[in-house]
């Protein structure tokens, strides 16, 4: 069995909320393989934001493993959680969250440089990503100068710079008019199926989510099988 690209085990979160305890995890098991591609659905307040941001270790748990790759990053220094998200995780957000002075092309860039890549390179993969997603005429845009969809593509593809081997996406498209949103999609799993890369996408819109490989739901705290 290869290993698992992301991995949770009786992963719990709470929060306090004045004299109560909110507790929006309660024992999330789940395991996403490597090239697989997997839907999070469930009501809005499920925690499938706290979820995600547990995953892309941005957030810890209250209690429970995470593993990313086999790594479990329980007792991991910020410093190596910082490297294990730079180096094996890409996160796509609702909103694109793009430097606005910067074309689209040295959106895509900027994120390699940081990760100690050349620049010619990363003008390459830039070129390389944004080719895919049909942008390649778009490339010296500014954010400002390109349309939502386009945005958000664009954010897909810095997302995906530095070759992560698991793509994390909260409502990648739930900004998006439903035609754009559609197409958008298409192309974010296009990209990450080419890209041979495992993804958990947590979506609102049930059509989106029966077209990844599976769907898991939230329901009181838990992962259990759509
Ligand atoms: N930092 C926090 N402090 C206190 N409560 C929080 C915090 N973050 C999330 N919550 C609460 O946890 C619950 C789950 O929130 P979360 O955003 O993860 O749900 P969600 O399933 O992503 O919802 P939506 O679909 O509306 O985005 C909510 O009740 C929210 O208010």
């Amino acid at each position: 069995m290869p290993q698992a690209a992301l991995r949770l085990d009786k992963v719990t979160r709470s929060f306090s909320q004045g004299r109560e305890v909110l507790n929006v995890l309660t024992g999330a098991d789940l395991a996403v393989n490597p090239g697989e591609i997997v839907a999070l659905v469930g009501p809005s307040g499920a925690g499938k934001s706290t979820l995600l941001q547990i995953c892309g270790l941005l957030e810890k748990p209250t209690a429970g493993e995470v593993r990313i790759g086999g790594i479990s990053c329980g007792q991991l220094s910020e410093d190596r959680r910082t490297l294990l998200r730079r180096d094996h995780l890409g996160f796509v957000y609702q909103y694109h969250h793009l430097l606005p002075e910067f074309s689209a092309a040295e959106n895509i860039v900027v994120p390699q440089m940081i990760a100690g890549i050349g620049r010619k390179p990363a003008l390459a993969r830039a070129a390389e990503l944004l080719a895919k997603m049909g942008l390649s005429e778009r490339q010296d845009h500014r954010p400002g100068q390109l349309s939502g969809g386009e945005q958000q593509r664009v954010a897909i593809c810095r997302a995906l710079a530095n070759r992560p081997k698991l793509l994390l996406a909260d409502e990648p498209t739930g900004n998006l008019d439903p035609n754009t949103a559609e197409r958008v999609f298409q192309a974010l799993l296009d990209l990450v199926r080419g890209e041979g890369l495992a993804a958990l996408i947590a979506t609102h819109n049930p059509d989106l989510a029966r077209r990844m490989d599976r769907i898991v739901t939230l329901r009181e705290g838990k992962v259990v099988a759509a």
